[in-house]
């Protein structure tokens, strides 16, 4: 992704109904995934702007969802969390079925990141997303985040496992990433991952239309 693109991510607007949709005229990802799994952190770390979309330690907090436009070519989309229990039910049900029309539905959607704790064993949520995207063949790349928090000597058979369960048979790249990764500390599980997803994000664009 060229430098100057991170310097011109900006907002572009939240919808909670369909009708809210901005037109499918540019080319977008999507970050999917539970509540806070790091979708909103890994969106400001591809732009390298810190404060875009609103990050925080309780889940839940993303609840529309939230377009950002990229040097006027793209679209980055921050979906609400699943898997949030302390949310009632009525809402949930709402937030459901809101992003699952869009996931299933939009036509300008080039790629899906579905992010996974890489801490974690596999979640039936996160299986029973990845089944429905799959089903509306849509394009998946697996983001296993926070691998920061791994010791260097384990990342590498998390990852395996999580490509098991997540990688199709090998259809969809699975790629270890860490938001906050210290560039000092060149041995950080997961520190490669960003440049990784820029360039998915960049070819997947690229070959819209
Ligand atoms: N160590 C570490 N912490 C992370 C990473 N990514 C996110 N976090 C932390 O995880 C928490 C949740 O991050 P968010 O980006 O808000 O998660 P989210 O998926 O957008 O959450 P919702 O909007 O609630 O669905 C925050 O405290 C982040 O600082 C990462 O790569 N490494
Ligand atoms: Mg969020």
């Amino acid at each position: 992704m060229p430098k100057a693109l991170r310097d011109r991510a900006v907002f572009s607007t939240s919808a909670v109904t369909r009708a809210g949709f901005p037109p499918p005229a540019l080319p977008e990802v999507s970050f999917v995934g539970r509540s806070n799994v790091g979708k909103s952190s890994l969106l400001n770390r591809l732009v390298g702007q810190r404060g875009l979309a609103h990050v925080s330690k309780t889940p839940g907090r993303t609840r529309m969802i939230n377009f950002f436009e990229i040097g006027g070519s793209y679209r980055l989309v921050d979906l609400p969390g699943y898997g949030y229990a302390r949310v009632p039910e009525a809402l949930r049900a709402g937030w459901e079925d809101l992003v699952l029309s869009y996931l299933t539905a939009r036509d300008s959607l080039v790629l899906n990141l579905l992010l996974v704790d890489c801490r974690r064993d596999p979640l039936e949520n996160d299986l029973r997303v990845l089944e429905l995207l799959i089903l509306s063949e849509r394009p998946v790349a697996v983001v296993a985040t926070k691998a920061d928090k791994l010791k260097s000597g384990e990342a590498a058979s998390r990852l395996r496992l999580l490509s098991q369960a997540f990688g199709a048979g090998g259809r969809f790249p699975v790629v270890a990433c860490s938001s906050v990764a210290n560039t000092k500390r060149p041995r950080t599980p997961g520190r490669e991952g960003v440049g990784q997803i820029q360039r998915l994000i960049a070819e997947r664009v690229n070959a819209w239309r």
